[in-house]
């Protein structure tokens, strides 16, 4: 089987810093992988090396199959990224943000097109014309997720993305999450937030100090259990 997202014994070395020690990963369609780990533990790294962003220094991350060094490009096709504060063009519009990334993938929809993955994410439909500067965070997000849909990505890269959302958007967003899944996309998430994985994530990672120690499906946890394993990997 292909994997959507895969490392093979993928190594960072930053200048000082080991900070990956060959990690070894699979991601199959459909799944919603959680990356836990204290600050440091190396989770944004492994998301920045899936991007391509950074080199890895040993190993290799693929994305549907490819090599994402040596295909740097054709992979950014497939792949969506969501960080915490979600990059968007702050003089134009929800509607205009969309238009423009779209297109940058190779996709041209028309005007009720557009609105309708908008609305899809969760975005109300009256804020579509508004300035994307006015937007709130959880806002700001479901525009990320809308483009993630309009450019049909395979995988999802998410860091961080609930940090500072309300309850009710957070919520928001495991709901459009589940229904990505559900029609096959690969979920990496890193996240702090133990309950949040337990509850969107169909398996969790432990992550400490650049090593995997821990890797559960979520349904034979309770949200309990996954805490107290978090916490006993970090003493
Ligand atoms: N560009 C860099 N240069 C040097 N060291 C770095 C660099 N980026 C990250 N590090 C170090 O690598 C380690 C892993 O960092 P990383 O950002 O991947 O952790 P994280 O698990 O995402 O943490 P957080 O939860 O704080 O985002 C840390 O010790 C960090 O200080």
């Amino acid at each position: 089987m292909t994997y959507l997202l895969e490392a093979r014994a993928l190594r960072k070395q930053y200048a000082d810093k080991l900070a990956l020690r060959g990690l070894n990963l699979q991601i199959a369609p459909g799944e919603i992988f959680c990356l836990l780990g204290q600050n440091g533990a190396g989770k944004s790294t492994t998301i920045n090396l899936f991007l391509g962003f950074i080199q890895p220094t040993a190993g290799a991350a693929f994305v549907n199959g490819l090599e994402v060094a040596a295909h740097p490009l054709e992979i950014k096709r497939h792949l969506a990224y969501i960080p915490e504060n979600v990059m968007l063009y702050p003089h134009l519009t929800g509607l205009e943000n969309l238009a423009l990334f779209s297109s940058l993938a190779g996709f041209k929809y028309s005007e009720s097109e557009l609105l309708a993955y908008l609305t899809d994410a969760g975005l109300p439909a009256e804020a579509v014309r508004r300035r994307v500067g006015a937007y709130s965070k959880g806002m700001r997000q479901k525009v990320g997720i809308a483009i993630a849909v309009a450019k049909h990505a395979k995988m999802l890269l998410l860091d961080e993305p609930t940090s500072g959302l309300d309850p009710k958007a957070s919520n928001e967003f495991s709901e459009l999450l589940r229904r990505l899944s559900g029609e096959g996309t690969a979920v990496l998430m890193a996240t702090h937030d133990i309950f949040r994985a337990k509850e969107v994530g169909t398996r969790v990672g432990i992550m400490r100090e650049g090593e995997l120690v821990d890797v559960r499906p979520t349904a034979a946890l309770n949200a309990q259990e996954l805490e107290q394993l978090y916490l006993t990997y970090m003493h």
